[in-house]
């Protein structure tokens, strides 16, 4: 489902990866973590092509990155869903027309519109909401909108970078408990995080990157003994 083989990854002159290999499989949920300036962000930005590797290559999903061409990008990043540590949320539209946007750019009719964006609200426990504005929402509630906006296309992939890196530890673990049912359901979730406390609570792969490279890592649960 995704690979990086072998690669290598600088930018102008910051070398960020080099030698970077891993291979996730449909299903799971993964922890990248890694102390700041590792590379975090960049990673989960090569998973949606918006960073291309200098030499290796990253496989996701049937495209890979040296091969891709420039119009298939919107087709890979329309199954892919992304969550941002800051929400990215337009202020000016309700929670509802947040939602609804992504579902009219790629012309789906209007009666599925309603029905697809109060699925996804509730899933993540906010129908109730549908008509606030964002400025109006705890950043617990604006993180839940982000989620539900990720997956209302029902992407094959998750991608979250520091989801919870505004949030208070009770409102970072309801919205792992999110991202968890939605792994449930057989999407793969990716959660790049320096917050080493967010992983004792769910049983994932960990990896960690370091001096350029992906290294896995187990970890003892909270639940175990
Ligand atoms: N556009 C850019 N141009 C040049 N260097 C960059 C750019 N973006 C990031 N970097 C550098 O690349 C390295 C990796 O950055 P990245 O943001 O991927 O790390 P990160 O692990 O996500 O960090 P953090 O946890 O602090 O967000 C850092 O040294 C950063 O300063």
């Amino acid at each position: 489902m995704l690979t990086f083989n072998h690669v290598v990854f600088n930018y102008s002159n910051q070398p960020v990866f080099s030698d970077l290999n891993l291979h996730v499989t449909q299903g799971e949920f993964v922890f990248i973590i890694g102390k700041s300036g590792v590379g975090k962000t960049s990673f989960i930005k090569m998973i949606y092509m918006d960073l291309i590797p200098n030499s290796g290559y990253v496989q996701v999903g049937d495209y890979t990155s040296d091969s891709i061409r420039e119009k298939d990008l919107p087709i890979l990043r329309r199954k892919i869903g992304i969550v941002f540590q800051d929400y990215q949320l337009l202020n000016d539209r309700t929670v509802y027309e947040n939602l609804s946007f992504v579902l009219e750019v790629v012309n789906t009719p209007r009666k599925l519109i309603k029905r697809k964006v109060l699925h996804a609200l509730s899933d993540v426990g906010l129908a109730h909401k549908q008509n606030n504005y964002p400025d109006t929402l705890s950043g617990g509630e604006k993180q839940r909108v982000a989620i539900a906006r990720a997956i209302i296309n029902e992407p094959f992939l998750v991608l979250a970078d520091e989801p919870t890196g505004n949030l208070d530890p009770e409102t970072s673990e309801e919205i792992i408990e999110i991202l968890k049912k939605i792994n449930q359901r057989g999407t793969t979730v990716i959660l790049a995080t320096h917050n080493y406390e967010l992983i004792r609570k769910v049983n994932a792969k960990i990896i960690k990157i370091e001096n350029g490279k992906a290294v896995k890592v187990v970890v003892r649960k909270k639940d175990e003994n």
